[in-house]
């Protein structure tokens, strides 16, 4: 939103005045969400009006029907992408679509598509934006499909542009009968301008009556979106965050380009790609029965997740007797399998340790990223965290 003029047209579409909140520049996050004024705890930040968020209820009396509530609001952006410094031309939500981010150029989906070596990253967040990159392209190629059906004007690049929009901006909003429907999500203009922090204080959404019923939305378009300010008193001048969720680094790169610096991330290490080469067929096939496979861990505490303990306990067990005494762990019948079955695994968490330290060695420089400080410190990170095990 590079027209100061943006965020009052938007107060003004809003039907907002008063408001104790304003964006203002950030040196890590582009734009925050500042106060303007001292705020006292727990006060209603500003109501936006159902009819003026941005999600499946309000959009659907106006497309045919075929698209979940990610790839509608994707479609709606892309159709009415502000061509900068023009505004949108959307007659529905154009001053709220006019102060969406311009590009999303350093963004790491966007550096994926435009060629960048996957292999720079560690293997555990490449996978992840593998994944992240095959749901773009599902939402994509179905989006695609209905915009011909339709005779509606794609482009790709907008499309992305649209769709990490929603990736990154959206937050829970009760709109199905089911909390955990898919389509229970919204774009709500200013507090889309809030930045992540893990902990501190923090805004928080106020409850609706439908969550509080927990049920589906009685009014067409679904419920009012109020905001509240964190429980302690805010300064003017003060940065006002949320929280996105207990996520680690490489969840918050992946999904939204970022990571937390060391002091204030929850580290972790995926070591699947390292532990899975260790197992033979017939052990994959009991943890992927007993459903231990894969999601194995390591934290900074140190700890090593329950997952990985149980999956290396098995890995050391050559004997039908002790085979019964793993499941019996499983079960939570007994601790452990033996004392040497112990040492074994722990000694493989060490080698597992070692072969991270690395392979992170290696990775010093990194440069394919337009993030390549992001990348460095997931890197780090897996470095500290390992050391932190020996
Ligand atoms: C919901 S938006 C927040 C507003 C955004 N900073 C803007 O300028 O429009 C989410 C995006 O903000 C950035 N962001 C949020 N929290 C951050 C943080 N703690 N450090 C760095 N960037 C952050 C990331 O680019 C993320 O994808």
């Amino acid at each position: 939103m590079d027209n100061s003029d943006s965020f009052s047209q938007l107060l003004d579409w809003l039907d907002l005045k008063g408001v104790a909140v304003e964006p203002r520049s950030t040196p890590s996050a582009a734009r925050g969400l500042f106060a303007v004024q001292r705020i006292p705890p727990s006060t209603v930040l500003f109501t936006v009006p159902a009819h003026r968020l941005l999600n499946c209820r309000t959009l659907a009396p106006h497309y045919p029907p075929g698209l979940d509530a990610v790839q509608l609001i994707a479609l709606h952006l892309s159709l009415y992408r502000p061509r900068y410094p023009e505004k949108s031309l959307d007659p529905l939500f154009g001053p709220y679509i006019t102060t969406l981010p311009q590009d999303f150029d350093t963004h790491p989906l966007t550096c994926l598509l435009r060629g960048a070596d996957i292999d720079e990253l560690p293997p555990s967040v490449g996978g992840a934006l593998e994944r992240l990159k095959s749901r773009y392209l599902r939402d994509k190629s179905t989006v695609e499909a209905y915009a011909e059906k339709h005779s509606l004007s794609l482009t790709c690049d907008d499309f992305l542009w649209a769709w990490l929009n929603v990736n990154t901006r959206c937050i829970f909003h009760r709109m199905k009968r089911e909390r955990g429907d898919a389509d229970n999500i919204t774009l709500c203009p200013i507090l889309d301008l809030a930045n992540h922090v893990v902990t501190g204080p923090c805004m928080t959404p106020r409850k609706t009556a439908t969550e509080i019923a927990n049920t589906a939305p009685i009014a067409r378009l679904g419920d009012a979106f109020t905001l509240l300010s964190p429980d302690t008193v805010t300064e003017p001048g003060t940065e006002l965050h949320l929280t996105y969720g207990a996520h680690s680094n490489r969840t918050l790169f992946v999904e939204y380009g970022f990571v937390i610096p060391a002091d204030g991330a929850r580290a972790e290490v995926d070591v699947q790609d390292l532990v899975e080469t260790l197992f033979s067929n017939d052990k994959k096939e009991i943890l992927e029965d007993a459903g231990y496979w894969g999601d194995w861990k390591l934290d900074a505490s140190p700890a090593v997740s329950y997952r990985l303990i149980t999956a290396l306990r098995l890995l050391h067990i050559d004997s039908d007797s002790d085979l019964k005494r793993w499941w019996d762990t499983v079960a939570g019948l007994v601790e452990t399998v033996s004392e040497a079955n112990e040492r074994a695994w722990k000694q493989t968490v060490n080698d597992t340790c070692s072969a991270v330290i690395t392979r992170a060695e290696k990775h010093r420089t990194v440069s394919g990223w337009a993030v390549n400080d992001a990348v460095r410190e997931l890197w780090a990170e897996e470095t500290r965290v390992c050391l932190s095990h020996l």
